[in-house]
This record gives structure tokens, sequence and C-alpha cells, in this order.
């Protein structure tokens, strides 16, 4: 018998989060996830998509320009999307961004009624994005940012403030300029303030859940 349209599943939510690094992008990510039951939802970060360096020598792969879109490995990540989107599970890659590299063992995802892809280029890849239904920027001062980075390199990722400061003005600031912020007009919707943006939060966590509950 063929299920009435009220009992038929919906495709997951496929909810895209762009933003400068710093912006607060994972942290709005993670608190959609904990405004769901386990098992509603999934995370997919653009991070774990870089491509390996292993080819390189330690000391070359700190000079890599990691804010343009062709350090990713977007059909990867695009090829995932869409198996989630199928109900398929995947073993998505796990980056170290201490040694710029892969580690040898992925992680298995399994498919969820809301998917969260959320990475600084996530918007400006026009295949990715139009696999969005809803398109967030998180916009939050260039300043506040940088202060975020700069500690979150040095206690997180290894980096000394040589390095943060080089990789900022070589590559992390012009990149930005390029190709993260003029993604910001394909948003559906732009957060101000990230994480600490409670209305726009709270609007956001009522419209997962209600997806949610239909499946997707
Ligand atoms: N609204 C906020 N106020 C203060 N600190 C924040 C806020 N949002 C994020 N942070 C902190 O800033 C850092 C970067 O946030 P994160 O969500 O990881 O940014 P992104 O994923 O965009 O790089 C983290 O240490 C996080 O705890
Ligand atoms: N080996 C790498 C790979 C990437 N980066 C930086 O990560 C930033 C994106 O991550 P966020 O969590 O900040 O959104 C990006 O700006 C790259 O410069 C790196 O430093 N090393």
């Amino acid at each position: 018998m063929e299920a009435s349209p009220k009992s038929a599943k919906r495709p997951p939510l496929i909810l895209g989060i762009a933003g400068g690094s710093g912006s607060g992008k994972s942290t709005v990510a993670k608190a959609v996830l904990e405004a769901l039951t386990p098992g509603q939802g999934i995370l997919l970060q653009q991070d774990h998509y870089y491509r390996p360096q292993s080819h390189l020598p330690e000391r070359e792969r700190a000079s890599v320009n990691y804010d343009h879109p062709d350090a990713l490995e977007l059909d990867l990540m695009m090829a995932h999307v869409d198996a989630l989107r199928s109900g398929e599970p995947i073993v998505r890659p796990t980056y170290d961004f201490a040694t710029h590299d892969r580690l040898k063992e992925g992680l298995r995802l399994e498919p969820a009624p809301v998917i969260v892809v959320e990475g600084i280029l996530v918007l400006a890849d026009e295949r990715l994005r139009s696999r969005f239904e809803v398109k967030l920027y998180v916009d939050t001062d260039s300043d506040i940012r940088l202060m975020r980075r700069i500690r979150r390199d040095l206690e997180h990722r290894g980096r000394t403030f040589a390095q943060v400061r080089q990789q900022y003005y070589e590559s992390v600031r012009p990149m930005h300029m390029a190709f993260v912020e003029p993604s910001k007009r394909f948003a559906d919707i732009i957060i101000p303030e990230g994480g600490q943006n409670r209305v726009a939060l709270d609007f956001l966590f009522s419209f997962v859940r209600q997806r949610a509950a239909e499946g997707g």
C-alpha cells in the first residue's frame, strides 16, 4: 500500500554553516546538534576534508595555503553529503592539524534526519552549497576572530605565535577576503556573534527540532 503523504518521511534536512575562521561556526553547529536528541543529527566538518600533506616534508606543510578551496577534497565531501542524504553511512576522514595530515583511522557516521555541514568555504563552492536546504553564515568581526584563532592555534593546534602571524597575513586574511566573506551573500540567514546569539539560536533550534521530528 502506498504511504499517505502525512506519514511519508522527508529527506534529511541539510544545513550548511559558513563563516570566517574563529567566527563560532563549530559552536553554532554543536549547539544545533545538542538541541536534538542523540541520533537525530550529525556533524560533517569541512576541516576533516583537508587534503593529506604526507608527500611534503613537515616544515613545508606549514606553508601550504589552507584557506584556498584547492586545499580541500571537496569532491569527497560532496559524495559523503550525497551518501548520507540517501541514507547510507560514510567513513569520514579524520584530520590532524598538528601534522597537517590525515590520521589512519576515519570515523563511521550514520545517516540522520538532520545533517549539519560546517566550514569556512562551504558556501563558496556552488556545487556544495546547492546541496544545502538552509544556508547560514556566522558573522563575527575580524579582530575577535583573530584573537580566538591565536589562542586556539597556540593551545590546540601546536603552532607558535610567529607561525600564526605569518599564516594570517599570507593566506588566512587574503583568502577570507577572496572566498569566505563574498560567500555571505549566498546565506539565507546571517548570525551575528554566533554562539552568543540566543534569539537566532532559539529560532534555529525550533526549526531543526521540528524537521527532526518529521524525519528530515
Ligand atoms: N560567542 C562567543 N563568545 C565567546 N567565545 C566564543 C563564542 N563563539 C565561539 N567562541 C570561542 O571561540 C573559539 C572559536 O570558536 P569556533 O566555534 O571553534 O569557531 P570556528 O568553528 O568558526 O573556527 C572557541 O574557543 C570558542 O569557544
Ligand atoms: N593544516 C591546516 C589546515 C587548516 N588550517 C586552518 O584552519 C582554518 C579553518 O578551520 P576553522 O576551524 O578555523 O574554521 C583555516 O583558516 C586554515 O587556515 C590550518 O591552520 N592548518
